[in-house]
């Protein structure tokens, strides 16, 4: 058998071109590249952070191990300055492999504060924050309604006499559910509630409520909160229910930036009511980024292992194959680290779309706020989906060892399966992105640039300009493809809505009745949007000519993926011929063959450290058992060679006569 350490410096040595400047592109820069590194270092030698029996540990092990890590991050933090929110992210990205039980403080409650408090009160609760002399979270869902904002039941009910408001849960379905690190962390909560004012009620509102005594922690007086108790991953985080009972707030705890309440209860509304919407929209724009990420390293340790892993010789007495020479394993894992990339170069451009017009939205033009919302919603629903299936393809791609926790491939699917339900669930997101589309469809008044495709009406009887397996490399054929079917989805739903209408259907109801093509047509905007992007963002590129080529033959691989896993819908139309998909089927596999070589130095240029990857699979080394058996004998299970329990139980049975 190979050793598989030099199984791994072969595959190295076969790359064709430098990592090094690989990983700076994928960080941004040589700068950013080293501040990566920098932080890094803080946190790496750590032994606090040291992962290696973590996937032993019971949930409260976790929950209380994570704490741990979390107050000595904090401590590193401000020992070493550090205050940019992006330092925070790279550290969370490539270092600490956990959802901490302050991830809401740092997501949600501290941008809630910037973006919806007045001067006066992100002077007052922001340093606190930022300090962490207070832990916050974002409690908006109830056990009721998550989905429908408009429906939440709780009460902030203003008292002009005391200039307070007073929170009520007024039923059991109004009890606040799922927060995270609302359990048994947070001494503070962003509350949403209905806002009343002299028996009008005026919609939701924001609310800083305190939670918990910041003397010993014990519950505030009227505040009954905890843990929701076990969930599919997560658990590392606090989940909690909260419900409150005349709770008592001072008038100056209702975030005023945008809607005011005076002391006297006069209410003046927002320039527009989704503004209270904007730290969801925010956060749907991070895990964007969120989703790049763990794809990209689950398609690390799908790929290492495979070039480690060797399986069924070929001919008797030859050397057995690495697994990632089957083309059926290429099949699986190149697709995964094309959408990878894909996805971490789309991930870039939400973010810098997301502060250019969340700066347009902070100075006034809030026309800005319908095409960020449509933008980040799909986005977010297309990236968590394909990057949830794809870390579950990297896991069943390493077969037997993948259903180990110590292929890291478990908890990172368990944890961010959540991702396509929380902070919107995904087809809903799609929904209101179509509702979007739609509209720019019809009124190209208020189309964005980004969105002006939508206005070429798709020629009935266009066909694809493909005319050989070659011109499948040409970025610009690849694009008009997703594009051609973005626009006939998009219009197709259009029709289908005002069908519905002109049948005799109100408005809700079409709506309803037009979900399914309302979402399909979201779908294949956002995978035109994606692939545009990725080909024109590495065209941009300044880099060798052979990482170019290896980033473009990635694109033609997500591409040509996504074509050929949708063949019908190009198909329907004609748009595409049996024989052109054939072509798609060809060069797919002339890609894979191009890219074989590099594939590990595809992955390697992400450079996760082993500490964040925490796979026995997955590691830089390749030292797969090794690892696997050192890990298994550090099992609980194994810690004496005769359980307890069979003393216990099994004794007896063994031992007695028959
Ligand atoms: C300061 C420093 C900081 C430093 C640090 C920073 C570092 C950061 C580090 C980050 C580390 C990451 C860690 C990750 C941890 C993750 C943890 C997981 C967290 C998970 C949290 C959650 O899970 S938290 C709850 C999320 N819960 C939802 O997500 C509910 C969805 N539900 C809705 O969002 C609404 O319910 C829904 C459907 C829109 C209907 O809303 P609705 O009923 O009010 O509106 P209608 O449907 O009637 O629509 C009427 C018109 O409003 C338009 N519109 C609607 N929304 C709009 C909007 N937002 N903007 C503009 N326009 C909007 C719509 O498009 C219509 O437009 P039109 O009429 O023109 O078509
Ligand atoms: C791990 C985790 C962490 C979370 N963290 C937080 C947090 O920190 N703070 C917080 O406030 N909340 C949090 N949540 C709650 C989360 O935001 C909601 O669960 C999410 O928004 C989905 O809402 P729901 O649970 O009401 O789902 P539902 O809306 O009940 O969805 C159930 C089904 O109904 C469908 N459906 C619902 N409405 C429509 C519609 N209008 N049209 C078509 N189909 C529809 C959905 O597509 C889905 O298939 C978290 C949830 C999870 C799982």
């Amino acid at each position: 058998m190979a050793s598989p350490s030099s199984d791994l410096d072969r595959e190295r040595r076969k790359c064709t071109f430098n990592v090094a400047e690989l990983t700076d592109i994928i960080n941004g820069g040589r700068e950013k590249t080293e501040r990566r590194q920098y932080l890094e270092s803080l946190v790496l030698n750590e032994p606090i952070f040291n992962y290696d029996d973590y996937y032993f540990l019971s949930r409260e092990e976790k929950y209380s191990d994570a704490v741990k890590k979390t107050v000595r991050l904090v401590q590193v933090l401000k020992q070493h300055n550090i205050e940019d929110p992006e330092d925070y992210q790279t550290l969370l990205k490539y270092v600490l492999n956990l959802n901490l039980p302050i991830a809401l403080h740092n997501s949600m409650f501290r941008p809630t504060i910037r973006d919806q408090g007045t001067d006066e009160q992100r002077k007052k609760w922001l340093p606190l924050a930022n300090d962490y002399k207070i832990i916050g979270t974002y409690a908006q869902t109830e056990l009721g309604h998550g989905t429908f904002i408009r429906g939440l039941e709780t009460t902030s009910t203003y008292d002009p006499k005391r200039e307070e408001f007073v929170l009520n849960t007024p039923t059991l379905t109004a009890t606040k559910w799922w927060p995270g690190c609302l359990g048994k962390t947070s001494t503070h909560a962003v509350v949403m509630a209905q806002l009343y004012i002299k028996n009008q009620c005026y919609g939701i509102h924001s609310f800083i409520i305190q939670l918990r005594s910041l003397k010993d922690h014990s519950p505030m007086p009227g505040v009954t909160v905890g843990d929701i108790g076990n969930k599919v991953g997560l658990e590392t985080n606090d989940n909690g229910f909260l419900a409150m009972d005349n709770v008592r707030i001072p008038r100056e705890n209702m975030l005023m930036r945008h809607a005011q309440v005076y002391p006297d209860g006069t209410y003046r509304k927002p320039a527009n009511s989704k503004l209270v919407y904007g730290t969801m929209v925010l956060l749907r724009a991070t895990v964007v980024s969120e989703s790049a990420t763990n794809l990209s390293k689950a398609a690390t340790i799908a790929i290492r292992y495979s070039c480690v892993r060797r399986q069924t010789e070929a001919k008797p007495g030859e050397l057995e194959p690495q697994i990632i020479d089957y083309v059926t394993q290429q099949h699986k894992l190149v697709p995964q680290l094309a959408t990878a990339y894909a996805f971490a170069w789309i991930a870039r451009y939400m973010m810098s779309t997301y502060h250019a017009l969340h700066a347009d939205i902070e100075s006034g033009h809030l026309g800005a706020l319908q095409e960020l919302h449509g933008i980040s919603s799909g986005l977010k629903a297309f990236t968590a989906e394909m990057s949830v299936s794809g870390i579950e393809v990297c896991r069943r791609a390493c077969g037997g060892h993948g259903f180990s926790a110590a292929s890291g491939l478990v908890s990172m699917y368990k944890d961010r399966l959540p991702s396509c339900t929380y902070e919107g669930e995904n087809t809903v997101l799609y929904l209101q992105t179509a509702r979007f589309l739609l509209k720019c469809f019809r009124q190209p008044s208020i189309t964005p640039s980004s969105m002006s495709y939508i206005q070429v009406k798709p020629l009935p009887g266009a066909r694809w300009g493909v005319k050989s397996p070659e011109d499948l490399m040409k970025p610009i054929l690849l694009v008009e493809a997703f594009e051609h079917r973005a626009q006939r989805t998009i219009k197709s739903a259009a029709q289908f809505l005002e069908s519905q209408i002109s049948q005799g259907l109100d408005t809700s109801e079409a709506m309803n009745r037009s979900g399914i093509e309302f979402v399909r047509c979201a779908k294949a905007h956002c995978y035109y949007f994606v692939t545009r992007n990725f080909f024109q963002s590495t065209a941009l590129l300044k880099c060798s000519k052979e990482i170019k080529e290896s980033l473009l033959t990635l694109g033609v691989v997500f591409a040509l993926n996504g074509i050929a896993d949708n063949s019908g819908e190009f198909l329907e139309d004609c748009f595409i011929t049996g024989t052109q998909m054939e072509f798609v089927r060809e060069r797919i596999l002339y890609c894979y063959k191009q890219l074989r070589p590099n594939l590990v130095g595809l992955v390697d240029a992400f450079a996760f450290a082993d500490q964040s990857l925490n796979s026995a699979l997955g590691a830089y080394d390749g030292d797969v058992y090794n690892r696997l058996y050192n890990w298994a004998k550090r099992a609980p299970l194994n810690k004496t060679d005769v359980h307890s329990s069979y003393h216990k139980y099994l004794k007896p049975i063994l031992k007695s006569k028959i």
